[in-house]
This record gives C-alpha cells, structure tokens and sequence, in this order.
C-alpha cells in the first residue's frame, strides 16, 4: 500500500472530527498532519490561527495588551489556510488586500514569545473560534483538527477525541530539534523557558494538561513518530470502524 493511499476505508461523507490537543512539542502538528494525510481528511492547525493574528498585530504594531484593539482586528484580519495536509501553507494580512504568505513566519520566535497574549485575550479566542468551527463545516466534518481546546470547546461532539502528551523532558529535546533544524539559533536554556513559559500562560485559559470526560489519553514519550500515528489511527479505527 502507498503511504498515500487511507489506510482504512473511510465511509466517504460521513462527518469525522477528529480533535487533538496537548501542550508545545507533544508532536500535535506533525502527527495530525500525517494522520489526515493517510485518512484522505482534511486537516487544520489552530495554533496557525492564533500566531497569524499575532504576527499581524505585531506588524500593525497593536499593543498586545489592549485588549479591545485585539479583539477587533481579530473580527477583521484575514487568514487563509490551505486544509489540505500535504500543502500547509497559511496566508494572513490586515485585510486581503494584504495579505501574504506567512507560513514560516508565524514561527518565528518573536511570535512565538508573543502569541500568548493573544490566546489569552478572551474575546479575541471567540472570534477565533468562530472561524475554525466555520473551517470544519467547510469541509462537512471530515477534518483533523488541532489544537489546544479542539477536543472541550471548538469540537466537543467530534467522533474521536484525543489529548496527545510527552513528558517535558521529550517535548523540550523535539522542540529544540526542530528549531536547529530550521536554522533558528535559540540556546536550550531559550527554548526551554519560552515553551514552559507559554504553556503556563495558556493554560490560564484553557485546559489542555488533563483529558476531560471521554478524551483519550496518548503518551508519546517512549513512542516515535511512526509510532505515535499508529496508535491515533488504532484509536480511529476502534472508535468508527474500519
Ligand atoms: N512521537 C514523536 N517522536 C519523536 N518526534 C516527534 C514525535 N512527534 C512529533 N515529533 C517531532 O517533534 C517536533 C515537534 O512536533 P510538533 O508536531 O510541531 O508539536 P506540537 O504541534 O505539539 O507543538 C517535530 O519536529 C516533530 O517531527
Ligand atoms: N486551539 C488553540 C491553539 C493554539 N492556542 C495557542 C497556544 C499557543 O501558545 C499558540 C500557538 O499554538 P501552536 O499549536 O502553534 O503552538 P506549538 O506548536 O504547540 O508550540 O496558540 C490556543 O490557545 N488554542
């Protein structure tokens, strides 16, 4: 079988949420990504949402504080994002007349330092929201979607609901992998006080730490990455069939 074609056959039009939260560097982008990839669904990362309107307040040089201020662009900024998993592109601007393609900057640490005032920001978090329960109607329900409220608030009716974990210990050594990797020059020490730090604060707002009453708990800190998209598309299979 090619690693393209679904591994279980999907009953083509029927709704199938699958939701996945869990901290920084618990692997939930890339092993969402994968899964839909093999599943032939479609795929959304909200954590994109969240840094896209972080890095356009920045650009607009809005104070992240004000509350209100954000809260508005967040009704009016424009963002795109391709669902298809092999593409991964997202664009975003304060309108669309300037919007551009910000898939690698969204990354980049100074939002990464920033986007937790953003995800803090309550009204802000509604609007947003909003738009990715729009983006799962879009495709009629045949989404994976990720996050870090996707399994209690954004989806909690989804037909597979799944916290993803590691311990601190993996999730820092693959966050810091991933930034060597892409050229970012941030010391361990950076890297480790940023995601603890964001983690934190987000967890202000939302609870992604603890699986809440029928989320499934996947630890995957002795699991590689293989491994890990196994065990989410075993959990699929028990839980719709196939
Ligand atoms: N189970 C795993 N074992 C090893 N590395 C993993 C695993 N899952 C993800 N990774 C890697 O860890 C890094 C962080 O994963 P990512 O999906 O960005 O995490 P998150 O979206 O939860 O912050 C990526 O480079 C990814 O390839
Ligand atoms: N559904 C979501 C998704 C992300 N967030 C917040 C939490 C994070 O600090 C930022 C960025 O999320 P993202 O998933 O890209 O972050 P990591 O890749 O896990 O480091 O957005 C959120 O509050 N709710």
């Amino acid at each position: 079988m090619s690693s393209t074609t679904p591994s279980i056959p999907l009953r083509l039009g029927k709704s199938l949420v699958i939701a996945i939260d869990g901290p920084s560097g618990s692997g939930k982008s890339s092993v969402a990504r994968e899964v839909a990839r093999r599943l032939g669904l479609a795929y959304q990362d909200t954590g994109a949402m969240y840094r896209a309107l972080t890095l356009v307040c920045l650009e607009s040089q809005l104070d992240l504080q004000n509350q209100a201020a954000v809260e508005a662009l967040a009704k009016r900024f424009f963002f795109e994002q391709w669902f298809d998993p092999g593409v991964g592109m997202v664009s975003a601007g304060i309108d669309v007349e300037h919007a551009l393609d910000v898939t690698e900057e969204i990354r980049l640490p100074r939002v990464s330092e920033a986007v937790s005032a953003v995800a803090t920001n309550l009204g802000a978090r509604t609007e947003l929201i909003r738009r990715q329960r729009a983006a799962i109607e879009s495709v009629r329900g045949r989404m994976v979607v990720e996050g870090r409220d996707i399994t209690t608030v954004v989806a909690p009716q989804a037909e597979v609901r799944l916290l993803l974990t590691a311990s601190e210990e993996a999730r820092l050594a693959r966050r810091g992998a991933q930034l060597a990797s892409s050229g970012e020059t941030q010391s361990a020490a950076d890297v480790a006080r940023q995601v603890l730090a964001r983690d934190a604060k987000d967890s202000t707002v939302v609870e992604f730490q603890r699986a809440a009453d029928g989320v499934v708990t996947i630890d995957s800190s002795d699991l590689d990455f293989e491994q890990t998209v196994a065990a989410v598309i075993r959990l699929v299979k028990e839980n719709v069939g196939g």
